[in-house]
């Protein structure tokens, strides 16, 4: 069952993002665009965007599922969004967040579980937290299966609770050196990615030119990386509240849909909608016909 459509893009479109083609954005100095998505509408504003790499985060949890942490997406609920964003997809890379239960148990789970997201959903790519031994087996696994895998250190929301919550890491010489230590590790075990998140800009500084052969992606990590990563949701304004101090609003969708929902149920109030060209006819016979049989 893969939800990867067979087609190639037409003619002139822009060719499908690649590993090498990530790599080669990385060589040339150009900034890497990935950005989040949980559904059809979300990816095709990616892909005509023409952003570089999406990912289908965990943070659904929060965004799209309206829990309180990233800990409670089920692996199904995942696959459900990645198919759906699959669809929607011809050009970006799409890489899946392996959620919270689904590979921390043993290398099997881990690959297990990231072969579901190829075969199911099409994924190019999974994206795994933490660069500690733990996460640096399972991501070994699952690149020994030949899935590609992006890693996440810094601010790890899987682990939040560990973390002493949503805060920012590798602030004290102990954080930052982990922080350093295990981005080294994630690069030198094959990750062709990292994502670096809420950490001091001054450690990102020094951390990429650690990292020569690895996309270092960004979030609250400053600009000295290769490429930045934002929640749709947050960036779109598609939220109560601002969110964290590393996010940048670029439009105010939850004000807009508030105000065409209100729109909408004053219309009903107020008997303005639906109007005589929402409506199906019958023909004039027919009418008479029912009328007579109704009597
Ligand atoms: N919508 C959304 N956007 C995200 O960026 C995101 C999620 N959800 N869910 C998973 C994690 C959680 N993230 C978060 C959430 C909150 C802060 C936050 O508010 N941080 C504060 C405190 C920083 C500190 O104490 O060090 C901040 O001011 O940025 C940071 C990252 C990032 N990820
Ligand atoms: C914020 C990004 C990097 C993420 O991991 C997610 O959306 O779950």
């Amino acid at each position: 069952m893969s939800a990867r459509p067979a087609q190639r893009p037409a003619g002139g479109a822009r060719p499908p993002v690649t590993l090498p083609g990530l790599a080669a954005l990385k060589r040339e100095g150009r900034p890497v665009v990935m950005v989040t998505a949980y559904d059809f509408p979300g990816a095709r504003a990616a892909e005509e965007a023409g952003v570089d790499v999406v990912l289908v985060g965990d943070s659904a949890a929060m965004t799209v599922l309206g829990l309180d942490s990233t800990t409670g997406v089920e692996l199904e609920e995942m696959l459900v969004l990645a198919r759906a964003v699959r669809r929607g997809l011809t050009t970006p890379l799409l890489v899946a967040d392996l959620p919270f239960g689904s590979y921390e148990a043993s290398d099997e789970l881990a690959v297990t579980s990231a072969v579901r997201f190829v075969k199911e959903a099409g994924v190019d790519a999974v994206k795994l937290e933490g660069g500690g031994p733990v996460p640096l087996s399972r991501a070994r696994a699952v690149m020994a299966a030949g899935i590609p895998v992006m890693g996440h250190v810094g601010l790890t929301p899987q682990s939040a609770s560990a973390l002493g919550g949503f805060r920012a890491q590798g602030r004290d010489l102990a954080s930052a050196t982990r922080v350093l230590g295990e981005a080294e590790a994630l690069a030198a075990a094959g990750c062709f990615s990292v994502v670096l998140e809420a950490v001091p800009s001054q450690l990102t500084e020094l951390l990429v030119p650690r990292l020569p052969g690895t996309v270092v992606i960004g979030i609250g990590a400053g600009p000295a990386v290769d490429g930045q990563v934002l929640v749709l949701h947050d960036l779109l304004g598609m939220r109560e509240g601002v969110g964290a101090r590393f996010v940048q609003r670029y439009a105010d969708l939850q004000q807009a849909m508030v105000a065409g929902v209100r729109a909408y149920a004053e219309d009903v109030r107020e008997r303005r909608y639906p109007a005589p060209q929402h409506g199906y006819g019958m023909p004039a016979e027919v009418l008479a016909a029912l009328r007579e049989q109704l009597g």
